[in-house]
């Protein structure tokens, strides 16, 4: 039988990952006007050795007329390491806060899930609108909350960062992050462009996001065993978290 699915890393991962990155894929196509974001094509599909096991990478980035660069990235290494990771870039002329999402898993578990729409506006708060529409959701209740580590101080009040210990625990996170996606993106196609000034500020914002996000040793700890220092860096710096121009 012929499958019909393009196939995908996600057929392989751990199944919250791969629902999530359909998950993701759907909304982004059914409330925003997305178009295909060209990385260099090496990065489309990169592979490295993690500790003799191989470490696939599938990259998948697009852009809107709200956002500058989506980009969903999947990775493995064996059986070892599953990861889903998520960001969205909104364009500086947009009072938008910053949509992340990370999930690792390893020998069918994920230890680490986390997702948030962090500010990057001068005051480091969620618009009045996001904030009722976040404040609405119903309050979820995980058994296994983690603590952020200190670069996370770029996360918001809504910030979920947990281990899902159950089935019922991966579907209320997996339901979380679409909720989270659908305010996003629907705030973001009703929002108005800002005014250069406040532009400045956005952008300082998120190039603060970045340099944080940057201080993640957990991320570069892999990338650097698997493709070494400098080209971590140079990922870190250029893909995962380029800072606008
Ligand atoms: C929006 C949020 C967000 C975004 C967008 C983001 O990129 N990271 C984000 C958050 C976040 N990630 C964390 C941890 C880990 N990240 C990786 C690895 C990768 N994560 C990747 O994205 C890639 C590139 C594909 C790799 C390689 C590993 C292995 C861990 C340890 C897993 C564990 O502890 O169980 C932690 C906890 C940090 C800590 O406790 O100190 C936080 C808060």
């Amino acid at each position: 039988m012929s499958s019909t699915s393009t196939s995908s890393l996600r057929e392989q991962q751990h199944p919250l990952i791969r629902q999530l990155a359909d998950t993701i894929e759907a909304v982004w196509h059914q409330y925003l006007d997305i178009s295909p974001y060209h990385l260099p094509a090496e990065l489309g599909y990169v592979e490295g050795k993690l500790e003799g096991e191989k470490l696939k990478i599938e990259n998948k980035c697009y852009q809107a007329p709200q956002f500058r660069k989506m980009h969903m990235e999947l990775a493995r290494v064996g059986n070892m390491l599953d990861i889903l990771h998520c960001v969205m870039f909104p364009r500086p002329e947009y009072e938008l806060p910053m949509f992340g999402c990370d999930l690792i898993g390893g020998r069918g578990q994920i230890s680490a899930a986390v997702v948030d729409l962090s500010p990057v506006n001068s005051g480091h708060s969620l618009t009045p609108s996001y904030s009722k529409e976040l404040s609405m959701l119903p309050v979820v209740e995980f058994s296994q909350p983690r603590a952020l580590p200190e670069w996370g101080d770029i996360f918001s009040d809504y910030c979920v960062f947990v281990r899902p210990a159950s089935g019922e625990e991966e579907t209320m996170f997996l339901s979380r992050v679409k909720s989270f996606l659908e305010i996003h993106c629907h705030q973001a196609v009703n929002s108005d462009p800002v005014p250069p000034e406040k532009m400045i500020q956005i952008l300082s914002g998120q190039r603060n996001y970045c340099a944080k996000q940057q201080k993640n040793d957990k991320t570069r700890r892999v990338l650097e065993k698997a493709f070494g220092s400098s080209w971590a860096e140079h990922y870190m710096s250029t893909v995962l978290f380029d800072l606008p121009k």
